[in-house]
């Protein structure tokens, strides 16, 4: 999942960067690998600051300073094609035609045909392996097809309608053209989100396109609105423009966001995901009930895995009426692991992240609510904490059923054999993580859950539970090919089998490349690729 935000000052003259910045920390939950600003100033010039890292390591109070202008794009990255290298940090750029960034949220299935097409018909160069890189090319390809030396909003939504025809999979996506104004689309199904929201201000309206509502809250907009499937806006410091430019297919958001990916406090499609977690864990109450009398086991108390499950797990504590302890303490320092790249990573941090309070679980039967058991990382690493501080039986609760198949629209896992799920019924996934028993959210229950937030949403990409692909073209074929590119064994092997060479070295503690012309400077580990030199007008460059 990765993070999106556009935002244009109606004063041109205000530089953006600093609020986009604070924006992108409001979204670092859906990516930690890298992030990237690109603002627009006098004359369509653009400036931009992009690099492994996170949000406070990259951006600063100087390389802010040096990103000006009103108007920008910003993105925050977790890679789901191509690699963790700094060259495929977002926002892109291209200089041809009018000078385009964009930034994407969400994965293409079908990138071998549009890469063979990029090449051999529209002679464009691809230099990284990200999907998100072939998306600016389509698009820009298609607006160069108008042939104009300047181009209207009828052309920017003919080249958008033409991308949505080519590509398949899951976009979310905001552009900026030089000079003109930004622009947001989300792909016919809207499985990823992105939304718009206004803001009064001295002269005008400001306005704003992010992934997530919570960005709106924190910058004092009003009105978000979620861009429709199929549907793209177009906002310049005079105009506001929408057009449905594909016709509908299913409506289906991702239900993955609302089980993890979001922050409780968002609003996607009409749906706080905050209730949405409530009303999960009442459903799995009932579940949990059904199963603990039917197994005649009696818990002593619940105890949630911090962050996500925190809410569902306080509900379902409430209506079995049963105890609710924060039994694990978290670490706040330590970021999501799931999104973390590589399962040995992801492990030691799972322990650097949460301590059990021996207190809490010794001589007790305790039921371990989490959201959902992917790889089994988490679960397996905290069941195994809570018997050493003396539990006396570990149950695991998960808010969403046992995932089984590969994520093809934008969540890393692409590989059947590393999910947990895959393969075991529940004893024998309790067997592999552990734990005395483990219980799974129906789901019919989960959609329930999430439905009633808002009964229009009448489907939810739910393939990673049922293996049911929104978009169709995903065929055993492709998964394999997936599995082949992307597993994590494959990745190790790509990377000489080191982790240290998936985290990018860093200098002087962070790892930033401002890109200017070719960076003489940098050792030959962090040279800045071609796709960030090639017209861009840097005239900064920090650490
Ligand atoms: O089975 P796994 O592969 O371990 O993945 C699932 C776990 O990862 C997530 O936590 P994470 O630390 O990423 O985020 P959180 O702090 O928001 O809960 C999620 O909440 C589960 O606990
Ligand atoms: N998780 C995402 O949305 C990733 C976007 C894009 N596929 C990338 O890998 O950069
Ligand atoms: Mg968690």
């Amino acid at each position: 999942m990765c993070g999106i935000l556009g935002l244009l000052l109606h004063d041109s003259a205000i530089d953006c960067a600093g609020e986009i910045a604070e924006g992108l920390s409001l979204l670092q939950h859906r990516g930690q690998d890298a992030c990237g600003i690109v603002t627009c100033g006098h004359k369509g010039r653009f400036y931009q600051c992009k690099a492994n890292g996170m949000v406070r390591d990259i951006f600063d109070a100087n390389s802010i300073s040096r990103l000006i202008g009103g108007m920008g794009v910003g993105h925050v990255r977790y890679p789901t094609a191509g690699s963790f290298n700094h060259a495929e940090a977002q926002p892109f750029y291209v200089n041809s035609p009018y000078g385009i960034v964009f930034a994407h949220n969400g994965n293409l299935i079908n990138t071998e045909s549009l890469l063979q097409f990029l090449d051999a018909t529209a002679h464009r160069h691809i230099n990284t392996a990200s999907d998100s890189e072939l998306l600016l090319n389509i698009f820009a390809n298609n607006l160069q097809k108008t042939g104009k030396f300047r181009i209207n909003e009828d052309d920017i939504f003919t080249a958008i309608g033409g991308l949505m025809s080519q590509c398949i999979g899951a976009y979310a996506c905001v552009a900026m053209l030089a000079g003109f104004g930004i622009i947001a689309f989300r792909d016919p199904n809207g499985v990823r989100p992105v939304g718009m929201a206004v803001r009064k201000a001295a002269t005008g309206n400001d306005y704003l396109f992010a992934s997530e509502s919570v960005v709106a809250d924190a910058g004092g907009f009003s009105d978000w609105e979620d861009v429709k499937p199929g549907e793209a806006v177009i906002i310049t410091r005079s105009t506001v423009s929408r057009r449905q430019v594909a016709p509908p297919a299913t409506f289906a958001p991702d239900i993955f966001e609302f089980v993890y990916f979001a922050r409780p406090d968002s609003v996607l499609d009409g749906i706080s995901v905050y209730r949405s977690r409530m009303a999960m864990g009442d459903a799995l109450a009932d579940e949990v009930k059904r199963v603990l009398a039917e197994k005649n086991i009696t818990v002593d108390v619940v105890i949630p895995v911090p962050d996500t499950s925190r809410v569902a797990a306080l509900n379902l504590a409430q209506k079995l009426n049963l105890p609710y302890r924060e039994g694990f303490v978290k670490n706040r320092y330590v970021g999501r692991t799931f999104i973390m790249p590589g399962q040995q990573l992801r492990r030691k941090n799972v322990r650097r992240k949460l301590n059990a309070m021996a207190l809490e679980f010794s001589g007790k039967s305790v039921l371990i609510v989490d959201d959902s058991i992917v790889r089994g990382t988490t679960s397996k690493e905290i069941v195994q904490m809570a018997k050493d501080v003396g539990a006396k039986q570990v149950i695991v609760a998960s808010c969403a059923p046992p995932i089984r198949w590969p994520n093809v629209y934008g969540i890393d896992m692409p590989s059947r054999t590393e999910l947990v799920a895959s393969g075991r019924d529940e004893e024998a996934i309790a067997r592999a993580i552990g734990a005395d028993l483990v219980i799974f959210q129906t789901l019919d229950d989960l959609e329930a859950s999430v439905r009633q937030l808002n009964p229009s949403i009448t489907h939810f990409d739910c393939s990673v539970f049922n293996g049911t692909y929104v978009t169709g073209g995903v065929t055993e074929e492709y998964l394999n090919h997936l599995e082949s590119l992307r597993s994590d064994n494959q990745r190790a092997k790509l990377l000489d089998g080191t982790l240290d060479a998936i985290e990018p070295p860093r200098v002087n503690g962070v790892r930033r490349v401002v890109t200017e012309g070719l960076d003489l400077s940098a050792p030959s580990s962090i040279t800045t690729p071609m796709d960030e030199t090639i017209g861009l007008h840097n005239t900064f460059k920090c650490a």
